[in-house]
Formats: structure tokens, C-alpha cells, sequence
């Protein structure tokens, strides 16, 4: 039988509605196993409890390094961790990133509260242990498992705000059928890169978005105010309005690298217009995000800070992770 660590964060899969504040993460790890079948074989630890919706980077520095050291025990055959669903893709994303194992990680939480008359925890959590001790699953890095479908970290993204299933995007590898996990495939993996240095807690890589009649002053305030890098959530394939190439210009000109992404959920940016859109932004100096979304851009930029890549290197670095 496979031995499992599971690390508790908190999510709606730890959280108790209780008397009318609103829901809250409380519950510990030991608790959310206590609906798990074959539980000889686990063991827990509480690395936060809080809603996915608080973390900051230097939280998510945290899970990323009891993760990469229970890994490295030998008893330990796979990872699971709980997660609140708002930001699982964020966390996920970096663990990926520096995943440099053989054995899986499974990201799981929760739709409804633990207290809730029906909550959809405990199946979450059986079928991520299950996931993370398959041996058919073994190589295929950080996953997310959720409703019966496991997918890659990377490309997933909460795509529904209440659905069973929130996760949308990324590769799918199994799914279950009643009690049984149905391997379908392994997401290709990149050489990992180191964990992030402590400088990661406090960079500042901010997303601006593009709509009808924006102007650039978000963007340049990001700049003047210190921002270490912007991930530009373009429309479409990667474009921008008026005044947009002109500021990722000289964003990039004062040393602060810009990272052409895309508001449109599902994708990858293309750029191909000119006339301000991401031919012009590309040529400005932006690095297009390929098929990653704003919010997993932004962690691999951050990730790449703190690791001192430089604003010169960035663009190059960016581009063999992304
Ligand atoms: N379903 C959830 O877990 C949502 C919760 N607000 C969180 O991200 O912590």
C-alpha cells in the first residue's frame, strides 16, 4: 500500500459556515481524514489553515518547501495537498515548476463546506490519495485532482465559481470510474527549476488588463511604483489599445521586464497585429506567455526573480519554462 503525506492549507474543504460570519478554514488535516478509507497509510501535517483567497507569495514558498522535503523521504511514496480552489492553479503551477521528482503531488479542496449537509471533500481526498500513490501516475509531476478528473497543474485554471468540478484546462491524465482511477495520459514535463529564494515572498509581478478604452495609466503607475515585472493580460491572442507599446517600451527600457499574456480564458497568445496589438508589443519588448494564463505567468516570473534572473536574461529564460 502506498504510503501518502497529505499537508493541510485550509480551502473550503477545511472551512465550517458556523454561526452566520461567513465560512471560515478551521479544520485540520487529522480532521479531513477522518472520512478517508485505508487511512494506515497516511499521515498529515497542517501547513496552513486559510482560504486560498488570503495566500500570499511567501505562503505558497512555504508549501513549495514541505512538499519538495517530504518528497525526498524515503517512506513517502506520493504528496497530497489541500488547497483552497481560488488559487489552487497558482500554487499548483509552482509546485510544478520545481517539482523534481519521480512521485506525484495532487492538489485537492472543496465546493462546499465540510459542514455542509453534502460535502464533496472527502471524495476529493480519497481519489487524490489515490492518484498520488499510482504507480501509472508516477513522472506525471503536480497534478489537481477534483469531481473525478485529474489534470496537469500546468494549463489548469478554475474556469466556474460553483460547479463540482471548478478546474477546467490543462492535460487531462485520469479520471475515475466508480472506485477506479482510469490512467488516459502523462503531461510532458520540463526540467525543474529551483525553489524559489526568500526574495519571492515580497516581488511585486502585477497583472494589468486591457478592455475597451483603457489607458495605460494602471500600467504605468505599476512601473513608478516599483512593480518588478507586469504580466499584460491582452485581448485575444495578446493585443493591447492605444499607448500600450509605447509603455511596455519603456517599462522594459527602465528594467522591468513585461509579459504579453491573455484576459481570453482558453488558448495561446499569437501575436500577430500590428497597429498597437502583439506584433507591436512583442516588438516593444513584451515576452509572450505562450498557453500560459496571466495568473501562471506571473508565478513563473516571480519564480525567475527570485532566483536573480536578470531583466536582460528574463525574456530568454521565460520563454524555456513557459
Ligand atoms: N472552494 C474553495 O476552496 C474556495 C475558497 N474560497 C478558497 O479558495 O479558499
Amino acid at each position: 500500500m502506498a504510503h501518502i503525506q497529505i499537508f493541510g492549507t485550509g480551502g473550503t474543504i477545511a472551512s465550517r459556515k458556523g454561526s452566520g460570519t461567513g465560512a471560515v478554514a478551521s479544520d485540520s488535516a487529522e480532521v479531513l481524514l477522518l472520512g478517508l478509507s485505508g487511512r494506515d497509510s497516511v499521515v498529515s501535517q497542517d501547513i496552513l489553515t486559510t482560504g486560498s483567497y488570503r495566500l500570499g507569495l511567501g505562503d505558497l514558498r512555504t508549501i513549495a518547501e514541505f512538499v519538495n522535503k517530504s518528497l525526498e523521504d524515503e517512506q513517502v511514496d506520493g504528496v497530497v495537498v489541500t488547497h483552497g480552489t481560488d488559487t489552487m492553479e497558482e500554487t499548483a503551477f509552482l509546485l510544478d515548476l520545481v517539482h523534481d521528482s519521480p512521485k506525484t503531488v495532487v492538489l485537492t479542496g472543496a465546493q462546499r463546506t465540510a459542514d455542509s449537509p453534502n460535502p464533496d471533500g472527502p471524495r476529493n481526498l480519497e481519489e487524490a490519495v489515490l492518484a498520488a500513490g499510482s504507480p501509472e501516475l508516477r513522472g506525471a509531476g503536480v497534478l489537481i485532482a477534483f469531481s473525478g478528473y485529474i489534470r496537469s497543474a500546468r494549463g489548469a485554471r478554475k474556469a466556474h465559481t460553483t460547479a463540482a468540478n471548478p478546474f477546467a484546462g490543462g492535460c487531462e491524465v485520469a479520471h475515475m470510474a466508480g472506485d477506479e482511477l482510469i490512467v488516459t495520459g502523462l503531461p510532458l514535463t520540463r526540467r525543474p527549476l529551483p525553489l524559489p529564494s526568500s526574495a519571492f515572498d515580497t516581488i511585486r509581478v502585477e497583472i494589468v488588463t486591457v478592455y475597451p478604452g483603457a489607458t495605460t495609466e494602471l500600467f504605468d503607475y505599476a512601473v513608478t511604483a516599483g512593480a518588478d515585472a507586469i504580466v499584460l493580460a491582452g485581448s485575444g491572442v495578446g493585443n493591447a489599445g492605444p499607448g500600450f507599446a509605447e509603455s511596455v517600451a519603456s517599462a522594459v527600457a527602465r528594467g522591468c521586464p513585461v509579459v504579453l499574456s491573455t484576459r481570453t480564458p482558453w488558448g495561446p497568445v499569437v501575436p500577430t497585429y500590428g497597429n498597437g496589438g502583439g506584433t507591436d508589443l512583442v516588438s516593444a519588448g513584451a515576452v509572450p506567455s505562450a498557453d500560459l494564463n496571466p495568473f501562471q505567468a506571473r508565478i513563473l516570473a516571480a519564480l525567475l526573480l527570485s532566483h536573480g534572473t536578470s531583466p536582460r536574461d528574463f525574456p530568454h529564460v521565460f520563454s524555456l519554462y513557459r
